[in-house]
């Protein structure tokens, strides 16, 4: 149902009865009602009338008894309990004669003698005597045994608000995380204890949270890092409380957020991303790094056993359940972390990319991947622009185009319809498509929806993948998609020609038209290439190419496999991920809380500061995530592997990770041993809960196995060396509840913004590739070296002996390649 129609569905609620609707009074035509005769009409919209007027009466009515309730209560209230205090003495009065209700009324007197009344009782009794009366009068109490029941309830109450802060009183009003993660509860702090535990001592609060107003509650002891401690003094708490949370205030602040400047919480300096110092000369970060020489010292089997801990370190959002519980790190650590993050201005970063800002400085670009798939509505800026009506146009352009070829209204040359799709494309134009695509097969309602259709990638120049791809296809049932940002990257160039080839020769050069398509930034080499600017589906410069499969780069190879449909479903779980990760709550927690306390919104982040720490990682996965490992390779390592920061200040300390995995059990056969035995190398286990779980390798590399368990299992004595395992090898585990495109969508944006992040603390700029620049201008110098020695006999000159070698041999045994193909169609 749209907006309109609860919008009209809401205008008949109020004006007409339901039972004279007819059920297709919407959409009913004039003419269709002209049957109903004119009486009934005139009736009816008498009827209507009275009705509005009658709404209108009742609502006015409704108003007047709305305000005035409230102040007829207080003053019913007020005058009652006036009364009810001054006759508390009548009796005293009328013993001296003086009727304090009668004719000589002296209104007031009564009252004024109790409140002096209950000031003396206050002063006698903060004297010694008037405490031991209390004692000796409180035990009596307690020995009857109603009594004493109302006595301790009431007595809780008032201690709760006493002045006097040594006594039991409520002591601080406290948000604690209650009932489940993303939900609070409002409780007051009563008193602190320190708990002994082998692994050390911890300070715990009893905070009480009232269930039924303050009379009834639950305690419950938590650790003093994990309590928000709002601005609100204990009278105020209790007024929520009894007001039903009517009388919470609008913004509450926490007390510690007071040491955040105001300008800071909300607003962000637009000058620079952070200041030039480097994070590893601040004291969060020397700290941390002298924690985790300590934390070291711990092995993981003992961290493992503290459930509370372990407790902690699991979260869960939308379907995802990450554990980092094997992680070496306790929450000590965590908090450090947090530190950390404030030190590097991470809030900020992550503000300003989300916000456009060109944070991308070394190229003048903001990074707006999450515009890619923001809801329609959304507003994302880039330079003032809503980038987000483009991004749509571009959806709806490959929704329809995408369509047309799969019901066959798009056909070939011939007339055929097109139902095999080569995308050419390399890097960040090849990869993530190509891990969604994997991925998505064994999604039952996307392979239901592609049957029939076949969908392959090209991307390297090897003429064997030329080869390779087009074995067993024809041209008239091909659809050729051309994806390159560029459009001038020599190996994709070289292998679109190549097929354009390969489609005039067999079609003749007007069917290019229909077979061929591209995705590009670049839309003047678009049609240079020949390619027809109508079948060109753009994006934009503030994608980076290793962030591109939300754009066109994966959403029209991948619509035209398994349907728009499935695509945007994929496009609203990363979506989901984005909006997670910059959502305003979060802002405020974090903020408020300056990072003090692991709140759920931030931890995705935090796991990733962790396996920095030995700055390696390894993903095992599922058979159908196999391909994510290139394309985590791809976005971490050009990414983040960086030598300077963004202020060109070289770094001290080492960046990047180094990403490598296989799918399945494959690892298993291949580099386990080293992960078990021989280096410590972190590892994320990605699992989905229909699938499997690999628990047992994370708790087999975070345990190990000792020489004793092995004694008692009787192993030879000289195996035993061979047999031990050290453990204490962190992991961290990513389960999702099933494996289809809505889950690769949120698995892909997690990854996205942890390379982000890991970026951010480093105060590198992760979204340039000079590093890959260089390669591309040294293969531009080899491949001219090559055609000039070929076509002109010059020598090779002008590299290093090993590479003049190499070149010079390779140029002796090759005399039969031509000197600068034009295309790598095979040789048959
Ligand atoms: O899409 P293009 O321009 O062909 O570039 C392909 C890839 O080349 C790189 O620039 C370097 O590998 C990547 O970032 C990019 O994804």
């Amino acid at each position: 149902m749209t907006t309109r129609d609860m919008e009209i569905e809401g205008d008949l609620e109020l004006l007409i009865p339901v039972a004279e609707i007819p059920q297709n009074a919407k959409c009913r035509t004039p003419s269709s009602s002209s049957t109903v005769g004119s009486s009934s009409h005139r009736l009816s919209g008498l009827e209507a009338i009275s009705k509005v007027v009658r709404s209108w009466a009742s609502k006015k009515f409704m108003t007047g008894c709305v305000i005035l309730l409230p102040i007829a209560v207080t003053f019913y209230i007020t005058w009652g309990f006036v009364h009810f205090v001054d006759g508390f003495f009548s009796p005293v009065y009328d013993h001296l004669g003086i009727n304090i209700f009668g004719k000589y009324n002296i209104a007031g007197l009564g009252f004024a003698t109790s409140i002096t009344f209950i000031f003396l009782v206050g002063i006698f009794m903060s004297s010694w005597l008037g405490a031991s009366v209390l004692t000796i009068g409180e035990w009596f109490i307690k020995k009857m045994p109603l009594v004493s029941y109302i006595y301790s309830s009431s007595k809780q109450i008032s201690a709760a608000i006493s002045p006097d802060q040594t006594t039991n009183a409520f002591k601080e009003v406290a948000i604690i995380r209650h009932p489940r993660i993303g939900e609070y509860a409002f409780g007051f702090i009563t008193s602190t204890v320190i708990l002994q535990r082998s692994m050390g001592e911890e300070e715990l609060c009893c905070v009480y949270v009232p269930t039924n107003h303050l009379y009834v509650g639950d305690i419950f002891l938590i650790s003093t890092k994990d309590i928000l401690r709002p601005n609100l003094s204990v009278r105020e708490g209790i007024e929520i409380i009894i007001s039903g949370g009517m009388s919470v205030p609008q913004i509450m602040t926490t007390k510690d957020a007071q040491t955040i400047p105001a300008a800071r919480l909300f607003k962000y300096p637009s000058s620079k991303m952070a200041s030039s110092a480097l994070i590893c000369d601040t004291q969060p970060w020397k700290n941390l790094k002298a924690h985790v020489e300590d934390i070291k010292k711990t092995h993981l089997r003992d961290l493992l056993s503290d459930t509370e801990r372990c407790n902690s370190m699991m979260v869960e959002f939308d379907g995802i359940v990450l554990d980092y519980s094997r992680q070496q790190a306790t929450v000590d650590t965590v908090d450090k972390l947090y530190n950390l993050a404030e030190a590097a201005h991470l809030q900020e970063k992550i503000h300003r990319m989300f916000n456009g800002e060109r944070i991308n400085s070394t190229e003048n670009r903001s990074v707006l991947h999450v515009a890619l798939r923001a809801p329609r509505n959304a507003v994302i800026n880039s330079d003032g622009k809503n980038v987000v009506p483009d991004v749509w146009n571009v959806l709806d352009k490959i929704k329809e185009f995408s369509e047309r070829v799969r019901n066959g209204s798009w056909v070939g040359a011939t007339g055929k319809p097109l139902t095999n799709v080569i995308a050419i494309g390399i890097g960040g134009s090849f990869l993530g498509p190509l891990f969604v695509h994997t991925a998505l097969q064994t999604d039952p309602e996307a392979s239901r929806f592609a049957k029939g259709r076949q969908l392959q990638f090209l991307a390297n120049v090897d003429p064997i993948d030329v080869a390779k791809n087009i074995a067993g296809l024809s041209p008239e049932t091909t659809l050729v998609v051309v994806v390159s940002k560029t459009f001038t990257t020599a190996e994709t160039m070289l292998n679109a020609r190549t097929l354009r080839a390969w489609i005039s020769k067999e079609l003749g050069p007007s069917a290019v038209a229909k077979h061929m398509v591209a995705v590009s930034t670049n839309l003047t080499l678009v049609e240079k290439f020949g390619i027809d600017p109508n079948n060109a589906f753009a994006f934009w410069d503030w994608v980076g190419g290793r962030y591109s499969v939300c754009s066109a780069v994966g959403v029209l190879p991948l619509s035209l496999q398994y349907g728009f449909s499935i695509v945007e479903k994929f496009l609203k779980g990363a979506s989901s991920i984005d909006q997670h990760f910059s959502s305003a709550s979060f802002e405020k927690i974090f903020l408020e809380n300056q990072a003090a306390s692991g709140t759920f919104r931030f931890v995705e982040r935090m796991e990733c500061f962790i396996s920095w720490i030995s700055c390696k990682s390894h993903l095992t996965l599922l058979p159908s995530l196999g391909e994510i490992c290139p394309h985590i390779q791809q976005v971490s390592m050009e990414s983040n592997g960086k030598g300077v920061s963004i202020d060109g200040v070289p770094l001290p300390f080492e960046t990047g990770e180094i990403d490598f995995g296989e799918p399945g059990t494959n690892g298993q056969h291949s580099f386990y041993q080293l992960i078990h035995q021989g280096r410590v190398i972190p590892c994320d286990f990605i699992g989905v809960v229909k699938s499997q779980q690999p628990v047992y390798l994370e708790d087999a590399l975070a345990y190990g196995k000792t020489a004793e368990q092995l004694q008692k299992e009787n192993v030879q004595q000289h195996l035993i060396p061979h047999k031990t395992f050290s453990g204490n090898r962190p992991s961290l585990c990513i389960l999702l509840s099933s494996l289809d495109a809505y889950r690769i969508g949120q698995l892909l944006a997690i990854y996205e913004h942890r390379v982000a992040v890991q970026g951010f603390i480093w105060g590198i700029n992760s979204f340039d590739q000079w590093g890959v620049e260089l390669g591309k201008s040294l293969a531009t110098q080899v491949r001219k070296q090559l055609n000039a020695s070929r076509t002109k006999g010059e020598p090779v000159e002008g590299f290093n002996f090993s590479t003049t070698t190499m070149l010079t041999r390779y140029l002796e045994e090759s005399s039969d390649v031509p000197a600068d193909p034009q295309t790598l169609l095979p040789r048959i």
